[in-house]
Order: structure tokens, then sequence, then C-alpha cells
């Protein structure tokens, strides 16, 4: 028996690093707003039934959203950074009635439904909370102008989204972190930080996060692909 899981969809920034004319996930992408892409792809997941979308509080595009007509969706007021939008959604849940909550980008709008049921399934099967990743495939440097480091590789992850954690567990976490001025740019760092292991579960790396222009037509690609 699968226990409720509330979904949170952060989809309040600007998307300051895409430049274009309104929030990235407004773009158009096939047809359809990248959230609205982004929603249809985690409806397909059955046991995703209560969805909770945080968006700015002068968003004009929200109230067109083609979804908006089925009842399983909550406006919740964004937050100045993403760990503050996905908060705010996190105080609107009740975590008896979903003891669960899944939070995933309204910039990931190609995730595989195989990988969010096998994130689900991996985290309920343990009881513990976790996030879809892909290894690292590249030489990593850091520096700026210049290589200072050549970064050991082995053993490093990309952080996706969804990231899957027990409500309140979740909640108490970001809450904390946030007080304890935390640089929080994902749930996972709020509950690692809290002291409570998190599963990396290994995801398909075209789950990308729409970011700059190029992504979109990555996107495209991907999303006319299946
Ligand atoms: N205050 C914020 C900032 C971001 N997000 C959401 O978090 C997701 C991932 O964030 P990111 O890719 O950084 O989006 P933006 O912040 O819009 O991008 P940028 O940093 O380029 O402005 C996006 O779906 C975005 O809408 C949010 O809900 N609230
Ligand atoms: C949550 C996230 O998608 C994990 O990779 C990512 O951190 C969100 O993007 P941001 O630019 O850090 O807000």
């Amino acid at each position: 028996m699968i226990p409720n899981i509330a979904t949170v969809i952060p989809a309040a920034g600007v998307g300051k690093r895409m430049q274009a004319d309104r929030p990235k996930q407004y773009l158009d992408l096939c047809g359809a707003t990248v959230l609205e892409q982004t929603v249809r792809r985690l409806q397909q997941v059955s046991v995703l039934q209560q969805f909770y979308i945080a968006v700015s509080p002068d968003d004009p595009y929200y109230p067109a959203l083609s979804f908006l007509q089925q009842g399983c969706f909550q406006r919740v007021q964004g937050g100045t950074e993403r760990a503050n939008s996905v908060l705010n959604a996190l105080q609107q849940i009740n975590a008896e009635q979903y003891p669960w909550v899944l939070v995933h980008d309204a910039a990931r709008p190609v995730v595989r439904l195989a990988d969010v049921q096998m994130l689900i399934e991996h985290c309920l099967a343990q009881n513990v909370g976790g996030i879809l990743a892909t290894p690292v495939r590249d030489t990593m440097k850091r520096g700026t102008s210049q290589i200072e480091q050549t970064v050991e590789r082995s053993g490093l992850w990309h952080a996706y989204t969804p990231q899957l954690f027990p409500t309140a567990l979740l909640r108490t976490a970001l809450t904390d972190a946030l007080c304890a001025g935390v640089a929080v740019t994902d749930e996972a760092s709020a509950m690692e930080w809290a002291g409570h292991p998190v599963l990396l579960v290994p995801g398909h790396a075209d789950n990308i996060k729409i970011t700059q222009a190029e992504d979109l037509a990555l996107a495209r690609f991907y999303l006319e692909r299946n």
C-alpha cells in the first residue's frame, strides 16, 4: 500500500539565465507552457494526486493554465529563493494526510516516468528520502578564469528533481536550515544538514533543467522523442 504523496512544483522563478520575455516556466514547449508540460508528465504517475504550485505573487500567467480546471491544484505563494517557495508549499500540506512529499522543478518537463516511479519505489521500500541523480561523466575543474584544481569525480553526482521525503521531516529540516542561514539549493541539502540519510537513485541524464536558451531546443527534442 503506497501512502499518499503530495507534489510540490516550485514555479516562482524569474528565469534570469534564460533572458527571455517571460519566466522560463511560461515559455512555449511543443504547444504548451513548460509548466503545463511538467504537470502533464507528473500527472501520469498515478500515486501523485494533490499538487501545490508555488508561483510568484504577481504572476500574470498562472490563471490561464489549462490544468487549473482540475480540482487537485493549489496555488502557493512563491518566495525569494527556491527553498522559500518549497517551504511555503510544505506549510500548506497536512502531513498526516500526505506523509510523503515529492518536489519537482517546473523547469524539468522531460523527466522519465519510469525514473519517477523508481524513485518512489526505492524511497518507500527503504522508508528513506531520496533524489534522482546521475553520476558526473566529465572531468570536473574548479576555477574562475583559469583552472585551479581538478576535482575528483568518482562519487560525484548531478542532483536532479524529483526529490522525495517524509513531509514533516522535510518541513522541519528546511525551516531549521533556512533559520541557520544554510545555503539550500535543493531539498536534499536541508535534509543532509539535519543529519537525515538521503538515497541517491540513478536516473537518466536527459532529465534536464531548462535554464539557458539552448536547453529549450533540447527539451523539445526529448519531448518529441517519446
Ligand atoms: N524563488 C524561486 C526561484 C526558483 N523557483 C523555481 O525553482 C526551479 C529551479 O530553479 P532555477 O532553475 O534556478 O529557476 P530560476 O530561479 O527561474 O532561474 P534563474 O536562476 O536563471 O533566475 C524553477 O522551476 C523555478 O521556477 C521557485 O519556485 N522560486
Ligand atoms: C533543485 C535543483 O534542480 C537540483 O539540481 C537545482 O538546484 C535548482 O536550480 P537552482 O539554480 O539551484 O535554483
